[in-house]
């Protein structure tokens, strides 16, 4: 089954002092989506922070208007299941994240939960910062999960733009977070229908 293309600019590589307008712009541009990276630091026990920290987020982005809350299964391991229905109780779509070194085989229970994630987003660089090179080694657990799961969204982020696309596109991705190549561009419309048109083509659509 075909799943649309979903483009989705990140915000971490927008001009922060204009936000709003930087929004504005790329849904004229043609977005679908806009991805906003949320990093806390945290001085205190990892248990504190997944435990209250966490479930004030999903409050706080469902009251300033998100329409998604992605979170790492690498610090919601033994509570997922009450964060999935915590962000579909906000009126909100649950998807999880996984790091370059996190195995696939660790979504798999979120996806086939009879409460399951609506989208896996797999990172091909390392979370922190844009501009940094894609990973074609993460092309696998694309696949892998495409196989499985053929109408699951599966999102991409990190090094993606016109050069990298088709490696993600033809692998089975089908949401594609971009940053550097988006706004770093003369013309971010064109690369977002370039972006567009590969994953369009490598689903039949
Ligand atoms: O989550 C992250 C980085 O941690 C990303 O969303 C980047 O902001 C993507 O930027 P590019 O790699 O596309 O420049
Ligand atoms: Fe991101």
């Amino acid at each position: 089954m075909a799943v649309k293309a979903k483009i989705a600019p990140s915000m971490l590589s927008s001009d922060f002092a204009n936000l709003a307008t930087e929004a504005e712009r790329m849904l004229l541009c043609g977005a679908d989506w806009l991805h906003m990276d949320i990093m806390v630091i945290y001085l205190f026990s990892f248990e504190k922070f997944h435990l209250f920290v966490l479930f004030d987020y999903v409050e706080a982005l469902a009251k300033a208007g998100a329409s998604g809350f992605t979170f790492h299964i690498e610090v919601s391991k033994d509570n997922w299941r009450e964060l999935i229905q915590s962000i579909k109780t906000k009126g909100m779509r649950p998807g999880v994240s996984l790091k370059p070194g996190t195995p696939i085989e660790e979504v798999y229970a979120l996806v086939e939960d009879e409460n399951p994630v609506e989208m896996v987003l797999i990172m091909t660089v390392e979370p922190g910062f844009g501009g940094q090179k894609f990973m074609p080694e993460m092309m696998d657990k694309v696949r892998a999960l495409r196989k499985k799961y053929p109408s699951l969204d599966i999102e991409v982020d990190g090094g993606l733009g016109p050069s990298t696309i088709e490696m993600a596109a033809s692998a089975g991705a089908n949401c594609i977070v971009a940053g550097s190549s988006i706004f770093g561009a003369a013309e971010p419309a064109k690369v977002i229908a370039i972006l567009r048109e590969s994953v369009d083509k490598a689903q039949g659509s």
